[in-house]
Parts: structure tokens; C-alpha cells; sequence
């Protein structure tokens, strides 16, 4: 594991609104090593998919410099690819047609169609979707189509994998279902993944780090909590595990206890 794969440094956004700019992210410092899983937590509004979406390149931050593998970043690339709440598969493509395109893109010149037509089904079989490989979005799950966007990001063989809130749609059982296919295809793979949610028990169950932001506007990381538990990680066995509910409880002290959401915290 190589450390300092990617870092943020310094990092600060404002937006700008006619005159006036607001200051959302402030003086954000994170090292990721190469391998880690790395979740976001925070409230709603601080700032997290703007911290990501900097990372994807989709927005310049108006301070500091985002690093991978040494290498500013300074625009989207497919050395990053994104997995967003609302699956974003192309409609008119079935599930091999979403996954295909992004192979096609990333490696149209260097593999041949045979290497590109294996590539995308061992993508799909990753997550458990080659037998529906035929079938468009509007035929299949909400589980499913994140699980084929999933595929698409994993096929472009990106340095990093940005989820923001993947699961976050989903009921309760999906999203379990889902969390267990990420963490066994993390296993498998070894990618570095930076991921948003809200959820505290998911974060924990899928981090080997948790970045915990601090309310905006002008938000901050708050507090970075190593989870130390071994993997694999299971559900079951974690839920009386007193490793797992002092991370939890750290989690949810941070969040519902030192920085409440600022209306609460004035009630
Ligand atoms: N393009 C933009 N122009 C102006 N303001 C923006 C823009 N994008 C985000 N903001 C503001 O920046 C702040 C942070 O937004 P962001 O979406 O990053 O928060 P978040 O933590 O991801 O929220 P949530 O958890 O609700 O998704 C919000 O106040 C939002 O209104």
C-alpha cells in the first residue's frame, strides 16, 4: 500500500453568487493511501459531494490543490469514476450497452472488441448481472441498476472510485445486499474508494477510515476515525461486536452530539 496516493491539500471552495461568495469548504487536509476505503459522513449541506465532485475533477476548488499519485487534478478523467445515488445507465442501452460504452471509451485503442466484449462481462459478472445482460434499465431493479453502474465504474480500471451515496435510494435489504457485493469486490480488487453517506453503521461497516465534516458553510473534516476491525467484515457477527459499537458510538457522538445540525442545536 503506497502512502500518500492521493492527497488533498488545503483545500477551500467558495461559491459565487453575484457580489457575494460563500465560503463552503475551508482548509480541507486528507492523505489516502493507495487500497484505502475512505467514507465521508456529515450533515446534509456541508459540503461533502462538492469535496467529491472537486476530486472528479467536475469543479475547481478556489484554494489548494487536489494530488494522484503526485499529479494535480484539474479536470474529470477515467482514472476516477463516479457512481452517483440516482444510477445514471443511458435508457435506450441495454445492461451490456451501458457497460460497454464506457469500455469502448477507456479502451477502444489498447484492447481488441473480443478483450472489450470479456472485459465488460467479467465487469457485469462482478456484480452479479451478467445473466441480465439483455435487458434495459427500465426492466430491471433499483439494486440492479446500481449494481450495473457499479460494473461501468469498475471497467474503466479507475485509480479511484467515487460513490456519492450509492446505496442511498435503496431499501433496507438492497442496500445490505449491495454493501456485502462492494465489500467483496473491494476485497477481490483492491480499489481505493472514497464514498458519501449518511449512514453511520454503513460507514463503519466499509471503512477503513471515516472522514467525519464538521457543519458548513466554511465546513472542515472534524475528525478521521480508523476502524480497526478485521476483514472480512460481517453483519452479523459485527452487531455484538464492542470494536464496531465504540466506532458507531463514536460516530454518532460526533454527528448528533458535538456538531448538531445548527437549528437543532439552537432548539
Ligand atoms: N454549484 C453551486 N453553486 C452554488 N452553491 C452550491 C453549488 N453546489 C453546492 N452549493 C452549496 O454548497 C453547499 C454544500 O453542498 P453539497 O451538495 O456539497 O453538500 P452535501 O454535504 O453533499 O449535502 P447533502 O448531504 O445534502 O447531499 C450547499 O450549501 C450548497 O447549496
Amino acid at each position: 500500500m503506497k502512502n500518500g496516493y492521493l492527497k488533498f491539500e488545503q483545500i477551500g471552495m467558495s461559491f459565487r453568487r453575484g457580489r457575494i461568495a460563500t465560503e463552503v469548504l475551508r482548509d480541507i487536509d486528507l492523505t489516502i493511501a493507495q487500497g484505502e476505503f475512505v467514507s465521508l459522513i456529515g450533515h446534509s449541506g456541508c459540503g461533502k459531494s462538492t469535496l467529491l465532485n472537486i476530486l472528479g475533477g467536475l469543479l475547481k476548488s478556489t484554494r489548494g490543490e487536489v494530488f494522484l499519485e503526485s499529479k494535480v487534478v484539474d479536470e474529470p478523467g477515467p482514472d476516477r469514476a463516479i457512481v452517483f445515488q440516482n444510477h445514471s445507465l443511458l435508457p435506450w442501452l441495454t445492461v451490456y450497452g451501458n457497460v460497454a460504452i464506457a469500455v469502448d471509451k477507456v479502451f477502444g485503442a489498447t484492447k481488441s472488441k473480443s478483450e472489450r466484449h470479456d472485459w465488460v462481462m467479467h465487469n457485469l459478472e462482478l456484480v452479479q448481472m451478467a445473466q441480465a445482460r439483455d435487458k434495459r434499465p427500465h426492466e430491471i431493479s433499483g439494486g440492479m441498476k446500481q449494481r450495473v453502474g457499479i460494473a461501468r465504474a469498475l471497467a474503466m480500471q479507475p485509480k479511484v472510485l467515487l460513490m456519492d451515496e450509492p446505496f442511498g435510494a435503496l431499501d433496507a435489504l438492497t442496500r445490505a445486499h449491495l454493501q456485502d457485493s462492494v465489500m467483496e469486490i473491494h476485497a477481490k480488487l483492491g480499489n481505493t474508494v472514497m464514498m458519501i453517506t449518511h449512514d453511520v453503521d454503513e460507514a463503519v461497516l466499509l471503512s477503513d477510515r471515516v472522514v467525519m465534516m464538521t457543519n458548513g458553510p466554511s465546513a472542515t473534516i472534524g475528525e478521521v476515525l480508523t476502524i480497526d476491525l478485521p476483514r472480512p467484515r460481517r453483519r452479523l457477527e459485527l452487531a455484538t461486536d464492542p470494536e464496531y459499537a465504540r466506532c458507531r458510538a463514536a460516530v454518532l457522538e460526533f454527528l448528533y452530539a458535538r456538531h448538531r445540525v445548527p437549528a437543532r442545536a439552537a432548539a
